[in-house]
């Protein structure tokens, strides 16, 4: 890079701190504290078999606010239900609001209570999963819409508990109760070897803390309580008074007529909590007296109940679309004209009209059935097919207006293994039937997208009007009575997510290509005036290209939206939302840039920017508004300084500074990082041409000299752009393994500071930086 370049880069640290004197508060989000930080970036649990030596990894990335505008302010009515063995649930549905929780903790604690089990029991929730068995890790994802949850303690649950809770829940959809009942065989299922196991959420059987026979729990119990009557000015007053609450068979019993008591002990954004006793007989029974010795049990410690006038009253306010959901008497959310049927381009229509004509009905083959298993991910309903052959011919695919049938999708397309899932759709491969063409077909339950209807249609509308190599391609979507069918572009190598979770860091070379790749496509939608939004690894899919050689491809374009004017809905994923965006000023399309910037910092250290170390929301979303860059030594030292200076360059604060996606493609280190990268790419290529034709042997050798020297004018092994360096393949190779070591050795210790490398060291994402403070810390230079 030309000094001059160097200085445009080297200014960003001066702007930085202009920027930092004035920060305005985030109020939407402000009371987040307490939730763990995202920290999507980590090593993958099972390739790392030391792990249990380690601190607990931190949150998957479950966590994002990207529904935050859908739920921060609204209050959530959401169902909470806790199998407790032999044939014992609790239940309670719950109205909560965001603003209101103090922490994930706290909220873990009131649910805990307001169920039965007091913070001091054994058997208190410590867990939260959502129906289809994805635990819980904070607030953002206990406020992502699920409506019903499932609190577990410590002990590894029963699956026939869990199977209960579920009928509980969905008495009327049996499809989806399969479907979540195999997530929950799965979760459950003995881990095969020790770090899977780790990994399960439960350990195999129960651990040690955990066999306590309920005798001994009846001790500990006994011995607590006698404690807080002890200790009558000391906390645990405060825990007794609430037990006594909790248990007081006054206090329990039905209240004056017409007026439901509030479980006074609850904190205030919990009052508006509904405790529920169940009609059904199973619960009744665990609903009594507080019997001092049994019910420290965890089966018969009463839970407080309102009479059920009250839940008639209150369930009536409420109305019946609130409940509706978890019995399964809501309507499908309505589909929009546009979105029904299917939209193919024409050619493709035409093609699928002349190969589709319907076939005679026929009776239903074994094959059929267990593709239909495989496209709803249920159990195939025997009756349902039978009526869905019957029902052919129906499926005009150039129609557009009408649903399809399961069957009709079926005879389209051969659906097959399961390639990615997220919070709201699994991805599997699929195969036209017609022409053989290898797809991706991303199969989202409508029932999950109740109230998130725009995101499929930013989705159909905005990804299915984009061509672009660097944007995986909508062909087009088909839409039943229960699911949505987006048959996509395959891309086989899986996300950066996973990249990143086996790797750790890159070569520069390898992340100039990925910054070239991502800022094209950004270049091509923004031109369009289109801000995805949720720009993030788990959004971009790999293609490999050659060893080593990854070319990205942006996907998922829920979040997308047009943007005409500025936006100030507050989403996107915390480690990778732009200041702006927390600020509320108003944002548009160079959010999306920030968060390539945060996406090559990983990419080039392995973990992320900006990092809170107590893993509190609120704190990341100062530092992220403080825009303070720091590049950590040892990790950084190997990173060339133009490398740095990209980083600054996207990660600035001001919106009006930050580069464009167009000026990040034409950056001089993208620019001959990537080309390098491709050179290196053709060099393979030609090589394995030429091995598959054992033909003309010159050509290659001269492709590869053409190559070397150009790799050689761009790259040295610690990546700097130079000019006529000796840097070769070979070297470039070793790059990679230094890049490597530092990787195992890297990351930080818990005393928070560096660790040598070793190859022995496993780094472990959750250990903070101390990024923020410490004679590590260096301002950007
Ligand atoms: N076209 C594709 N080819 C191959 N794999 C894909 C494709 N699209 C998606 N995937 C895989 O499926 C996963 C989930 O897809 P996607 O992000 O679109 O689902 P989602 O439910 O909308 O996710 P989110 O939770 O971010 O909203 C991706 O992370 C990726 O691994």
């Amino acid at each position: 890079m030309m000094p001059s370049q160097r200085a445009r880069y080297g200014c960003e640290a001066a702007r930085n701190t202009k920027w930092r004197t004035a920060v305005p508060p985030v109020p939407l989000l402000k009371r987040a504290g307490g939730a763990p930080q995202p920290w999507p970036i980590q090593p993958h649990p099972v390739a790392h078999v030391h792990r249990s030596h380690f601190p607990p990894p931190p949150p998957l990335p479950l966590f994002h606010t990207r529904h935050a505008e859908e739920s921060a302010e609204r209050p959530h009515l959401v169902t909470i239900i806790r199998p407790c063995g032999q044939s014992t649930l609790r239940k309670l549905t719950v109205l909560l609001n965001r603003r209101g929780v103090v922490s994930f903790e706290q909220l873990l604690l009131d649910i805990s209570e307001a169920l039965g089990f007091p913070r001091w029991h054994r058997a208190r929730v410590t867990r939260l999963y959502t129906t289809h068995a994805r635990e819980v890790k904070g607030i953002c994802d206990f406020f992502r819409g699920e409506v019903a949850f499932l609190a577990l303690g410590k002990v590894r649950p029963e699956l026939s508990g869990v199977q209960e809770a579920l009928e509980e829940l969905f008495p009327e959809q049996s499809h989806y109760r399969a479907d979540a009942l195999r997530a929950w065989e799965k979760r459950l299922r003995p881990a095969p070897d020790k770090a899977a196991k780790a990994d399960s959420g439960y350990s195999e059987g129960t651990d040690s803390s955990e066999t306590h026979t309920d005798q001994e729990a009846h001790q500990d119990t006994d011995a607590h309580h006698v404690k807080n009557h002890n200790n009558a000015h000391t906390s645990t007053q405060h825990i007794d008074a609430h037990q006594l609450d909790n248990y007081n068979p006054d206090v329990q019993k039905c209240h004056k007529k017409n007026s439901c008591r509030k479980p006074s002990h609850l904190p205030n954004h919990l009052q508006r909590l509904r405790v529920r006793g169940e009609s059904r007989e199973r619960l009744t029974s665990v609903i009594g007296p507080f019997k001092h010795d049994e019910a420290l049990r965890e089966e018969e410690i009463p839970f407080p109940t309102l009479c059920e006038e009250c839940l008639t009253r209150r369930a009536k306010r409420q109305g019946p679309e609130r409940l509706t959901p978890l019995s399964g008497r809501v309507p499908l959310p309505p589909v929009l004209r546009k979105q029904k049927g299917s939209s193919y381009a024409d050619q493709e229509v035409r093609e699928l009209n002349v190969h589709n004509s319907p076939p005679p009905p026929q009776p239903i083959s074994k094959e059929e059935k267990s593709v239909a298993q495989l496209v709803s991910n249920q159990l195939p309903d025997e009756g349902q097919i039978h009526k869905d052959i019957q029902r052919r011919p129906t499926f005009d695919l150039s129609s557009d207006g009408s649903d399809v049938t399961l069957a009709d999708i079926e005879r389209c397309y051969e659906i097959g293994r399961a390639v990615g899932d997220g919070n709201f759709a699994v991805v599997r491969e699929c195969r036209r039937r017609d022409n053989g063409q290898i797809l991706a077909v991303k199969i989202v339950e409508r029932s999950k997208l109740i109230g998130r209807e725009h995101m499929m249609q930013n989705e159909l509308s905005l990804l299915g009007s984009l061509r672009h190599p660097g944007i995986v391609r909508l062909f087009a979507h088909h839409h039943t009575h229960t699911h949505s069918y987006l048959l996509m572009e395959m891309v086989s190598g899986g996300d950066l997510f996973e990249a990143i979770s086996e790797r750790g860091t890159f070569p520069e070379a390898e992340t100039g290509l990925m910054v070239s790749d991502v800022s094209g496509a950004l270049n091509y939608i923004h031109c369009k005036s289109i801000v995805h939004r949720d720009l993030k690894p788990e959004n971009l899919l790999i293609e490999r290209v050659a060893s080593g050689i990854c070319r990205l491809k942006l996907g998922d374009f829920g979040l997308a939206m047009v943007v005409t004017e500025p936006v100030f809905t507050i989403c996107g994923t915390p480690t990778y939302v732009a200041p702006e965006i927390l600020c509320e000023t108003g944002y548009g399309v160079a959010v999306d840039v920030w968060a390539l910037g945060v996406i090559l910092y990983v990419l080039l250290c392995g973990f992320p920017p900006f990092r809170s170390q107590d893993r509190d929301q609120e704190e990341l979303f100062q530092l992220i508004k403080q825009g303070q860059l720091h590049f950590l030594p040892p990790y950084w030292d190997p990173i060339s300084e133009e490398a740095k200076g990209l980083v600054r360059a996207l990660l600035q604060p001001d919106p009006a500074v930050r580069l464009t996606a167009e000026q990040t493609l034409l950056h001089p280190w993208v620019k001959a990082m990537a080309s390098g990268c491709r050179q290196r790419a053709l060099i393979d290529k030609t090589q394995r041409d030429t091995k598959d034709a054992g033909a003309e042997p010159d050509k290659p050798r001269q492709v590869q000299r053409q190559a070397q020297t150009n790799a050689a004018e761009t790259m040295t092994p610690r990546g700097h752009i130079s000019s006529g360096g000796e840097a070769t393949h070979t070297e470039f190779s070793r790059h990679e393994d230094k890049q490597t070591e530092i990787r195992l050795g890297g990351g930080l210790d818990e005393d928070k500071t560096p660790r040598q490398p070793s190859k022995k060291t496993i780094r472990t994402t959750n250990t903070q930086p101390a990024a923020q403070s410490g004679p590590q810390c260096q301002s950007p230079a």
